[in-house]
């Protein structure tokens, strides 16, 4: 995460001035996340910090969410930290299509994702359920490439209108509910060359999968259990189980 705040920095606010902050919202790490992005450069807060009054809650979502309240951007570029095959050109390809086209509001970034298996390796959860989930229930998204890739863009006054899900679920959602709310013409999507990420282990995508079905079901009025109890099996009969959060904040802007 320091290399993407520091290379990010020198590029983008040092070399050539495009950027006006870059801000880490730490997730209530327990690890070194908060001193490695304050030494890279970085406007940091932790997540739980941010209008304490709201709660908090833990996930990708809620920490995207409460960005909301700390950054004071027109636009909004949003990159995983977890990155490790990535360049700083990843930004103004994100940033192009909404300084050049007012209608577009939301910008997805796609890329071969290399892998032990090749050049299309990534993606477990992409492949298994969010282009299944597409395919079924959200077909006008069907022509997006990486539909949950971690790197895009939105206008702020988007997605402070949107309802947002505090886990992993935040992506997909943003897109059902954009191509709802301003059409899939505000939704563009730019050829970012290569990326590869620190890869979870497969039952660990297991919540992320619930919370990604969680946030396409709860769009097409399938009411589902809450919380969800997710039982694996890591090791014979005994199954290791896990509530997996779904909850979902409400627009940033009727919250302000
Ligand atoms: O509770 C969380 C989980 C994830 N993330 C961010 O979301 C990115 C992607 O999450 P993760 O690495 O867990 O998923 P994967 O990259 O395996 O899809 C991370 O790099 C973090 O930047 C976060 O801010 N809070
Ligand atoms: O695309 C996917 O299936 C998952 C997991 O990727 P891998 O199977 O570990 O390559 O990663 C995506 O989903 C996450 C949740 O939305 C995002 O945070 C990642 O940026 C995105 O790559």
């Amino acid at each position: 995460m320091g290399a993407v705040v520091s290379r990010v920095r020198a590029a983008l606010m040092e070399t050539v001035a495009l950027l006006d902050e870059v801000v880490v919202i730490d997730s209530d790490s327990t690890d070194a996340t908060y001193d490695v992005a304050v030494d890279a450069g970085a406007t940091v807060h932790r997540s739980c910090d941010i209008r304490p009054d709201l709660g908090s809650f833990p996930g990708k979502g809620e920490a995207m969410w409460k960005s909301l309240f700390v950054t004071t951007g027109d636009v909004v570029v949003f990159m995983d930290a977890d990155l490790q095959d990535w360049d700083t050109h990843f930004v103004p390809g994100l940033l192009g299509p909404l300084l050049s086209d007012p209608g577009v509001e939301l910008v997805k970034g796609y890329y071969e994702r290399p892998g032990g298996h090749g050049a299309l390796d990534g993606g477990r959860v992409t492949e298994l359920v969010a282009r299944p989930l597409i395919a079924l229930l959200h077909p006008e998204l069907a022509g997006l490439v990486q539909p949950l890739a971690g790197e895009w863009a939105v206008r702020r006054d988007l997605f402070a209108s949107l309802s947002v899900p505090t886990g992993y679920g935040v992506e997909l959602a943003a897109l059902v509910d954009t191509a709802v709310g301003r059409g899939t013409g505000a939704i563009a999507q730019v050829d970012l060359g290569t990326r590869s990420h620190r890869h979870q282990a497969l039952l660990d995508l297991g919540g992320m999968a619930v919370q990604v079905l969680a946030a396409s079901l709860a769009r097409r009025g399938v009411n589902v259990v809450d919380p969800p109890l997710l039982e694996q099996f890591p090791a014979g009969l005994k199954p290791v189980k896990r509530s997996v959060d779904i909850v979902e904040r409400p627009p940033a802007r009727e919250v302000w």
